[in-house]
């Protein structure tokens, strides 16, 4: 499916992009942070292959699962409390310090963006990565000429997969339900645009919680950004 099809009828239209799985691999620094994190509190180092796993639905849904060493953390108790402002204050700290240092820009994606940007499209990143970081990761990969807007994990009061941080960036560049399409890596990017009623592109290569994304019921599954065009 080209992208022109998923916005038809009314071109130019608006493209919104997640950010950490589908434009940039954020992994290796947003590990590097949960395993300092890790070390600090005294606890094993989980290591980029489960960290990649946790990353989708903001920072202080990734200190809980290292923190718990899996997906499915448990719910917190109140005893639970102050280990995990202990925990999200070190990542904080720890990661501002490496955000953008090995984060790499995906195959596929200036190609795509360029191509876009040629065609008028408005774009805007939708990302549930918390704001401080967001800025800074865009600048440091030159990513942020291509977007007039973003949304990040605490622009609003809720996150992906809930639609209003899409709806938001929507509204903002002026798009409406028929020209605009969503393009993400993980369930939370697909979920939230099938609630916004806007298409939905997913790519492989990105993390999705270690899932595949073939199942999800994206309008279009793409193994590069490229395959676009
Ligand atoms: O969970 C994160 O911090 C990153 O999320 P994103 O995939 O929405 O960019
Ligand atoms: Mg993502």
């Amino acid at each position: 499916m080209s992208l022109q099809g998923l916005f038809n009828p009314r071109w130019p239209g608006v493209a919104l992009f997640d950010l950490d799985g589908t434009l940039v691999d954020s992994a290796p620094d947003l590990a590097a942070a949960v395993d300092q994190m890790l070390e600090h509190l005294g606890r094993t180092p989980a290591g980029i292959d489960l960290v990649r796993d946790w990353v989708g639905n903001g920072a202080g849904i990734l200190v809980r699962r290292a923190l718990a060493r899996k997906t499915d953390w448990e719910p917190p108790t109140a005893r639970d409390d102050a280990l995990f402002n202990d925990a999200l204050a070190i990542f904080y700290h720890a990661y501002r310090q490496l955000n953008g240092r090995h984060a790499v820009v995906f195959d596929g994606v200036i190609e795509c963006l360029e191509h876009l940007k040629g065609l008028g499209c408005r774009m805007a990143v939708v990302t549930n990565k918390p704001d401080p970081f967001v800025a800074p990761l865009l600048q440091q990969t030159g990513l942020d000429r291509y977007f007039g807007l973003w949304v990040g994990g605490d622009t609003l009061a809720v996150k992906k997969p809930d639609p209003a941080p899409l709806l938001h960036a929507m509204t903002q560049l002026g798009g409406t339900r028929g020209t605009t399409v969503m393009v993400g890596d993980s369930a939370a990017d697909v979920s939230a645009a099938q609630a916004a009623g806007i298409p939905c592109v997913a790519v492989r290569y990105g993390y999705n919680f270690g899932g595949s994304v073939d199942s999800l019921g994206a309008d279009a599954v793409v193994d590069s950004l490229a395959e676009l065009l």
